[in-house]
């Protein structure tokens, strides 16, 4: 398959350089980042171990972004970036990987050819040319409003040829919406408390991501999506469990000075909830105290 990995930072890096064992892949990324694998290749160190020669461009032309597959692996306020660059070529299927509801923004843009995506691999970018993969996770793509798909077949296929493991997923919305609660209640907790994952396994800061989880249930069903508040909770149990040592990235962001996720994960929690008359008082605490830190902490 010819794929892009448009946002090359650490998970694009992590699934596009492992993609490139057996694809032609082009990562869109950032100097120096980009000109050290365009000159020397791209390292794959940690639990995985690969040295790959993808193209590396910070520049793409329309030419470069025609491909089969697009990924989407950049931050998820840099989504409508990433639609406006990719809609400039043409992309017979994108799929985004970015945490938070990412798709719509794509779907502005690029119409029905967008697949949801997501990663539950770990990766950190070591330096210029080398990516650390800290968990080998599973990625699943599927359709945006669920059912079988034969494109999402062909993706998972073409990532399983890869040594990823990949499956085409027909409940898709579903699993968005699960993996938001995660994101919900682990990371703004974590990022505010200065915690590991670990640490919610003990009340208070449990009870706190419960909360956030459940009202992520609440909204996913009003938005038609069929998750249970015991289904979410039980989901951000198992992350915390899987993932203790972690530091969600959300901390990792705010402990750099970078801006976080929060607009697309808490924030989305509101201004979905709020759309449909739901009451989301315990993302709208996390939202805004996020956002005040954010207002004076971003120092990248
Ligand atoms: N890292 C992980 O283990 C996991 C991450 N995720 C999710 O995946 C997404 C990406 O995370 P992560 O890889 O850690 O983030 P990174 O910040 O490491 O990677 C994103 C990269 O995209 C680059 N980028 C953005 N716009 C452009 C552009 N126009 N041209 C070229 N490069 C661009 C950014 O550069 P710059 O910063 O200079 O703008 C950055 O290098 C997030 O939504 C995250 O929540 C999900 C699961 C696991
Ligand atoms: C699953 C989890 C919470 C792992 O830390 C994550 O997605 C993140 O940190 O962004």
């Amino acid at each position: 398959m010819d794929i892009v990995v448009f946002g090359a930072g650490a998970l694009g890096s992590l699934v596009g350089g492992l993609l490139a064992r057996d694809h032609h892949v082009t990562l869109v990324a950032r100097d120096p980042h980009a000109r050290r694998i365009a000159g020397q290749g791209l390292q794959v160190s940690g639990e995985l171990d690969a040295h790959v020669r993808p193209r590396a461009t910070t520049a793409p032309t329309p030419a470069d972004l025609t491909c089969d597959l697009a990924l989407v692996t950049t931050k998820a306020y840099d989504a409508v970036e990433a639609g406006r660059a990719l809609a400039s070529g043409d992309p017979a299927v994108v799929c985004s990987l970015s945490n938070g509801l990412t798709e719509e923004a794509l779907v502005a843009e690029l119409g029905d050819r967008v697949l949801a995506g997501s990663a539950t691999y770990g990766a950190e970018l070591v330096g210029p040319g080398e990516v650390r993969c800290t968990g080998v996770g599973r990625i699943h793509v599927g359709e945006l409003g669920g059912g079988d798909s034969e494109r999402a077949e062909r993706v998972a296929a073409a990532f399983r040829e890869s040594g990823l493991d990949c499956e085409a997923d027909p409940e898709m919305p579903r699993r968005r919406w699960e993996k938001l609660a995660v994101n919900a209640g682990i990371n703004a907790v974590t990022a505010l408390a200065r915690v590991e994952n670990g640490a919610l396994a003990d009340a208070p800061a449990r009870d706190v991501a419960h909360r956030a989880a459940r009202e992520t249930a609440r909204v996913a069903r009003a938005e038609g999506v069929d998750l249970a508040d015991d289904d979410a909770v039980a989901a951000v149990d198992t992350v915390v469990a899987e993932t203790a040592a972690n530091r969600s990235s959300m901390l990792q962001d705010v402990l750099d000075g970078s801006r976080t996720e929060v607009d697309a994960i808490s924030g989305a929690v509101v201004d979905r909830g709020a759309a449909h008359g739901v009451a989301t008082p315990t993302n709208r605490t996390l939202a805004a105290l996020l956002r005040a830190w954010e207002a004076d902490g971003i120092t990248e």
